[in-house]
């Protein structure tokens, strides 16, 4: 009669025999029955809540409960007062979580705008539809949550074999520095430099209030905006707090993953953020505002400290206008900001990649016998370096697991790829398709990375290494460089820009860009320079220029160098077996060229041994020289720092002839 077999698990009551115990009859192996008396309630079991990111203080729970409650609603003020209004000059009302799940997060909707709300229609003219509704907020998802969002509301969205995000940035896929404003007002415009070679085009406050109003009156009138909360910098001193309001859970993901996330205790201590981007990039700005010549605009407004997108969904636009305003904030606290890659050895020895675009700081610092401080952006001050931010973002044409197996690893979830091509079916992504973009990216977060520094941080440079990817093939693979022929290049910043990060731009082409960076700094280039010269003179760092662009003739003919090659150059450098090598000095650039490097063939340290055409490679050469010459009339009137002898060896570092 007792039924214990497999077949009887649970639902229906247990019959219990009188003065029998069933245990001794047979092993009873059936599982307890679910706590839940519906559907529904058996879905709220699958999601537990995350624990309180209020630390419980005291021993009183309700006391912590009321104070994590208190919490939310002060968080929901800030975001409140951070989207507010201009013109009506209140914030939206706003609820946390997703509108599509409101049954299960029973949080009950809450008004937080400035003004405190009241139902009664009757009581206010001023009441607007908009002011009726209420704005729900994604605050700090995790990657997993993001990705469900995107996957379910963002066309393009999908998942690859390895994991990562895949996503689609729109009609944009580079950045667009033509479409940047930065506004005149009286706490910057001094300090700021403007008008020719300047990145810097200028806005008027007027302006960039109405765009603001149109992202935020944009962002308000969605069912949902994501919001980021998160730092920047990992010098603690140098720290700046940021928050990010977007439309898309794509760009909630690239920043997570981009920004210095924060710990549960730093975001409760977070409060008011030092600046805050308004992204509605999917929305354009209006072509009839004064100083708009398309309909993106992306303005950044220093007294404000608020940066608005519209018009662009690439998110780099995000990245780099921080960027942008740490190359004007740091400079004021004597903190050098640098458009560099970093790394250290096992010994401590801390090197730089500057470079433009593509030139390679992201392969190089990405190093398996290095730790990685970090790829693009980062802070030298007293202290030593620091990353400025929290992840990576690197390039992906071409990706192979063999040449960049850490950043072919890094690729798995959290990562989102940014316009890439993959396999309808099982979603492996075909890295040499141009199909979307040249330009195709990953962004993940910088411990994706197996040998990351973390924090990011690391004592005074040793060497500083100036990378250029030459079209022309008339650079030398490396060169060792005077402080004088360092910081000529560094004010030139030549490269011949890599197809595609910035809209555009299809072929290799000569680029000069001061600072290596000329697109983000704020400041005229012989500041940065100045302080470049200082710590590389207190420190003795020495710095070089790799070229990671062509040989044996220009684009089209000859070759770019082999990463191989380019790495082993890298490490003779690390080692400081090259600073022992023995050199020569080329024509027309005087560059002190090695003679020998370990693993790398002896006759193309000497470009003019790889052309094929010696007289193409004089004209070449000369033709380079003189672009760097006009390039470099607009910095002849200047004095670098305080130093005069400096600055005429820095002028006389070009290319003579
Ligand atoms: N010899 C070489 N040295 C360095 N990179 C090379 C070389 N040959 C080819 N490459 C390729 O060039 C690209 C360098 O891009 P990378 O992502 O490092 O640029 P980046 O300097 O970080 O630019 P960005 O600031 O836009 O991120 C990579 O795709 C890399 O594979
Ligand atoms: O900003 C971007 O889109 C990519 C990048 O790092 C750069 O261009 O320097
Ligand atoms: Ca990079
Ligand atoms: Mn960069």
């Amino acid at each position: 009669m007792e039924n214990n077999g497999p077949g009887r698990r649970q639902g229906l009551a247990r019959i219990q025999m009188p003065g029998h115990h069933s245990r001794e009859v047979c092993h009873d192996d059936s599982t307890p029955p679910v706590r839940a008396h519906t559907i529904d309630e058996l879905h709220s079991l699958q999601k537990k809540r995350s624990a309180p990111t209020t630390p419980i203080r005291g021993a009183l729970g309700v006391f912590a409960y009321t104070s994590e409650e208190e919490r939310h609603q002060q968080q929901l003020q800030s975001i409140s007062a951070s989207l507010a209004s201009l013109t009506r000059e209140t914030g939206p009302k706003l609820v946390k979580g997703d509108p599509a799940m409101k049954s299960e997060s029973p949080r009950v909707p809450t008004n937080v705008g400035h003004q405190s709300y009241t139902p009664s229609l009757s009581l206010s003219l001023a009441v607007s539809d908009s002011s009726l509704k209420f704005t729900h907020v994604l605050y700090n998802l995790s990657p997993a949550e993001l990705y469900e969002q995107a996957i379910k509301y963002e066309k393009g969205s999908f998942i690859t074999c390895t994991g990562a995000l895949a996503t689609l940035s729109g009609a944009k896929t580079g950045r667009a520095p033509r479409d940047k404003r930065v506004v005149k007002e009286k706490t910057s415009e001094d300090e700021l430099w403007w008008g020719k070679g300047s990145p810097n085009i200028e806005m008027d406050e007027q302006t960039f209030l109405v765009n603001r109003e149109r992202a935020v009156d944009y962002l308000n009138s969605l069912d949902k905006v994501y919001v980021n909360d998160q730092f920047l910098n990992w010098d603690p001193e140098y720290r700046l707090k940021v928050r990010i309001v977007s439309a898309r859970a794509y760009h909630s993901l690239f920043m997570h993953n981009m920004c210095i996330r924060p710990t549960p205790e730093e975001l409760e201590s977070f409060g008011t953020p030092d600046f805050t981007i308004y992204n509605a990039g999917q929305f354009p700005c209006n072509r009839y505002t004064h100083y708009m010549t398309s309909s993106t605009s992306i303005d950044l407004n220093l007294g404000r400290r608020e940066m608005v997108i519209l018009g662009t969904q690439y998110a780099g636009e995000m990245k780099k206008g921080l960027f942008s305003v740490m190359h004007y904030l740091m400079p004021q606290r004597h903190v050098l900001s640098l458009h560099s890659g970093c790394n250290v050895g096992k010994d401590g020895d801390v090197a730089l990649f500057f470079g433009l675009s593509g030139t390679g700081k992201t392969t190089l610092s990405t190093d398996h016998n290095r730790y990685l401080i970090g790829d693009d952006e980062h802070c030298w001050s007293e202290n030593g370096v620091s990353n400025i931010e929290g992840g990576c973002y690197a390039k992906c044409i071409d990706l192979s697991e063999e040449k960049e197996p850490d950043i072919w690893n890094a690729i798995k979830f959290g990562t989102v790829v940014e316009n890439v091509v993959f396999d309808e079916h099982t979603r492996e992504v075909d890295y040499s398709d141009k199909s979307v973009t040249e330009n195709t990216r990953a962004a993940y977060p910088i411990e994706y990375i197996p040998n990351a520094k973390i924090p990011c941080v690391g004592p005074h440079p040793k060497n500083v290494i100036l990378l250029a990817c030459d079209a022309f093939g008339v650079l030398p693979p490396v060169s060792k460089l005077s402080l004088a022929q360092t910081m000529y290049h560094f004010i030139s910043g030549y490269t011949a820009l890599v197809a595609g990060t910035e809209e555009g731009v299809k072929e290799p082409q000569a680029t000069f860009s001061a600072c290596f960076g000329a697109a983000f700094i704020m400041l005229h280039p012989t500041k940065y320079a100045a302080m470049l010269a200082e710590k590389m003179q207190d420190h003795g760092a020495t710095g070089w220029l790799v070229n990671t662009g062509w040989s044996g003739g220009s684009y089209g003919s000859g070759k770019r160098i082999k990463l191989a090659y380019t790495r082993k150059i890298i490490d003779a450098i690390h080692s400081g077996t090259l600073l022992e090598a023995t050199y020569t000095k080329t024509e027309v650039f005087g560059l002190e060229i090695p003679t020998e490097i370990e693993g790398v063939p002896s006759e193309i340290l000497n470009p003019i041994n790889t052309w094929s055409d010696q007289d193409a490679y004089k004209d070449t050469l000369l033709k380079l020289g003189g672009l760097f010459k006009k390039n470099f009339e607009v910095f002849l009137n200047y004095k670098i720092g305080e130093d005069n002898k400096l600055t005429e060896e820095i002028l006389e570092a070009g290319p003579v002839f």
